[in-house]
């Protein structure tokens, strides 16, 4: 007996939706398809994307460049599939994991150097949650409630002083400083704001037309850094925030969006660890050593396979069409594929891709970065005048320093068990790093040092040294969606579709910054390639 399944239904791009079709015979799957509908204008056109018989049939060498989360979770997903026969994972560092970077002192103290805190909300956050489960990771998880003071307190520094993001009813009816007038005032009117025809937008102008210039200038210049470490006068609305994009778009209004939806996201079904992510209202989790245990997780779990090689010092030279699909050029050697899944920086792809690619490489090399300088600092005693996730700055109290996160209190767990302590993060630079330190090459970790703790003194009123510090300097760690990202991907794989190169984009340069959206990324790029939902 053929059963007809409708597996799954996710938002792909903009206005397209991926349907898988899995027919199935006395319970195992014998095809699968995956059709793309585009939405656009409510006319909705199917066509079938892959999964005929040569999709269906051993993909026989896939190579993931780039060992980053965006190549680990591309290969773990590869991993799951029967029809891949060999997975090569080339990384040109001497560790897996890329910004998932975690120092491990001998006394049992954790600093974060990239991603410190991980979000369980929505299908990618899921996803990411289901992962960690089926790693055998979920006793290792460390969530922190919406309950937590972390998660109630959140701080801005303007004109000299922390106030308290204001939350809740209370926070939102009263006229709360920095703000002049009640956010719930602005939020009203938002409603009767006209919908922008524009295509994209930068995320201040988008946010000073529908809920006015102080909030754009204050509030949402802090979150972008905090989240892009960029300036949200060039960022794009419609790749940074799709959901306020897609809010204004569908229902005319960012409150009736929320209220009422936007549009169907990917269906990612909960797991034991995502139910219980929702029952104990997690409003994010860190691991217990570190964010970096996924990465390392996921490359133990890789090993397991006598599939998968994976190769480290191995940097990506140069790659040249082959009769089959690539040869990949090492320093040292050559990798033959019949597929590649990039998971590099926009930039390493573009200068690793043979001359034939030349609209591709001139896109990639128009996707911006930004370097970020990481200073963690740890302090005797307990030294802070507030308790909460920490402070965000906006660009016009101090261009170059972005915010300072109070580890101890999300995560007191990562502190050193014997003796009080207290964890801070201060974050710089970003897209002032050049007006602000100059050239990253020529910066000294000693001025960043001093910039770091001149602002602990000055915000926080800690006047002691600290007792530990370490500099890293993220250089060019933050991709930038500038204004029409989504037209520049859009046209980078319709490259790829209409001259049939077997390669895929995946990783931070193109569907999100985040971790939960990079590991979804990565999902997405084989479910494609297979014709499949792994
Ligand atoms: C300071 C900081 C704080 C952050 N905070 C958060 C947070 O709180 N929450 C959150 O969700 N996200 C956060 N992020 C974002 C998130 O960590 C990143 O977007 C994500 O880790 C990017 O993963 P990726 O695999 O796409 O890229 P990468 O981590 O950059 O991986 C790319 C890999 O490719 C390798 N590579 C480069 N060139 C070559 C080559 N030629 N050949 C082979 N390999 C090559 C690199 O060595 C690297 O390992 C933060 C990022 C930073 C930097
Ligand atoms: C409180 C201070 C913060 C600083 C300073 C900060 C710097 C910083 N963050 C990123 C990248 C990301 N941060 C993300 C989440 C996130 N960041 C903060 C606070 C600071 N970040 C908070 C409170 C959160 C959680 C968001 C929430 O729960 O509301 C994310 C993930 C966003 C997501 O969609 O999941 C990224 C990415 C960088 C590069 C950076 C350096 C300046």
């Amino acid at each position: 007996m053929h059963h007809l399944i409708v597996a799954k239904c996710h938002k792909h791009e903009e206005e397209e939706e991926l349907w898988h079709f899995i027919l199935k015979e006395s319970g195992s799957e014998v095809q699968t398809e995956v059709y793309r509908f585009c939405c656009r204008n409510r006319r909705e056109h199917g066509s079938r994307l892959c999964g005929d018989k040569s999709h269906n049939k051993p993909m026989r060498t896939v190579a993931v460049i780039g060992g980053g989360i965006g190549g680990l979770a591309a290969s773990y997903y590869l991993c799951k599939s029967p029809q891949v026969t060999k997975v090569v994972v080339l990384e040109s560092s001497s560790r897996f994991g890329g910004w998932l970077w975690s120092t491990r002192r001998s006394d049992g103290a954790i600093f974060e150097h990239g991603p410190r805190g991980i979000r369980p909300a929505g299908a990618v956050g899921r996803n990411t949650l289901n992962m960690v489960e089926d790693l055998g990771l979920a006793g290792e998880i460390l969530p922190v409630t919406h309950s937590h003071v972390a998660s109630k307190n959140r701080y801005l520094y303007v004109k000299g002083q922390l106030h308290r993001m204001p939350s809740g009813i209370s926070g939102l009816v009263r006229t709360v400083p920095p703000f002049s007038r009640p956010i719930l005032l602005s939020v009203a009117m938002e409603i009767l704001v006209k919908k922008s025809k524009e295509d994209d937008e930068t995320i201040h102008s988008f946010v000073s037309r529908r809920l006015g210039e102080e909030l754009a200038d204050i509030a949402v210049d802090s979150l972008c850094r905090g989240v892009f470490a960029g300036d949200c006068r060039k960022l794009s609305v419609r790749s940074c925030f799709p959901v306020l994009y897609n809010a204004e778009q569908h229902r005319g209004s960012l409150i009736l969006g929320m209220l009422l939806g936007s549009g169907p996201g990917p269906a990612v079904p909960p797991g034991p660890l995502a139910q219980r992510s929702v029952k104990e209202s997690w409003a994010q989790w860190s691991l217990s050593k570190g964010v970096e245990s996924l990465p390392e997780s996921i490359t133990d779990s890789l090993l397991q396979s006598r599939r998968v090689e994976l190769h480290r010092d191995a940097g990506v030279k140069h790659i040249c069409p082959s009769a089959s699909g690539w040869k990949i050029h090492l320093e040292d050697g050559v990798v033959s594929a019949d597929h590649i899944i990039s998971a590099l920086p926009a930039k390493a792809l573009s200068s690793a891709l043979p001359s034939s690619c030349q609209p591709l490489i001139q896109e990639l090399q128009e996707i911006s970065t930004v370097t970020v300088a990481v200073v963690n600092l740890e302090y005797d005693g307990s030294i802070l005048p507030v308790m909460g996730f920490g402070h965000l700055v906006p660009s016009s109290e101090d261009r170059g320093l972005m915010g300072i996160v109070y580890d101890s209190v999300p995560f007191p767990q990562h502190n050193r068990p014997n003796g009080q302590t207290t964890r801070l993060t201060v974050m710089m630079g970003g897209a002032w790093f050049q007006e602000e330190f100059g050239d990253p090459d020529a910066v000294t970790e000693k001025r960043l040092l001093e910039r770091a703790t001149e602002a602990v003194q000055s915000h926080l009123g800690v006047t002691s040294a600290p007792s530990w510090s370490r500099v890293a300097l993220q250089r060019d760690c933050i991709p930038q969606y500038y204004l029409g990202h989504h037209q520049r991907v859009e046209s980078m794989r319709s490259f790829i579709r209409k001259t049939n190169l077997p390669l895929s984009l995946t990783g931070s340069s193109y569907d999100g910054v985040s971790v939960n959206d990079v590991i979804f990324s990565g999902r997405t790029a084989v479910e494609q390639l297979l014709g499949t939902v792994v």
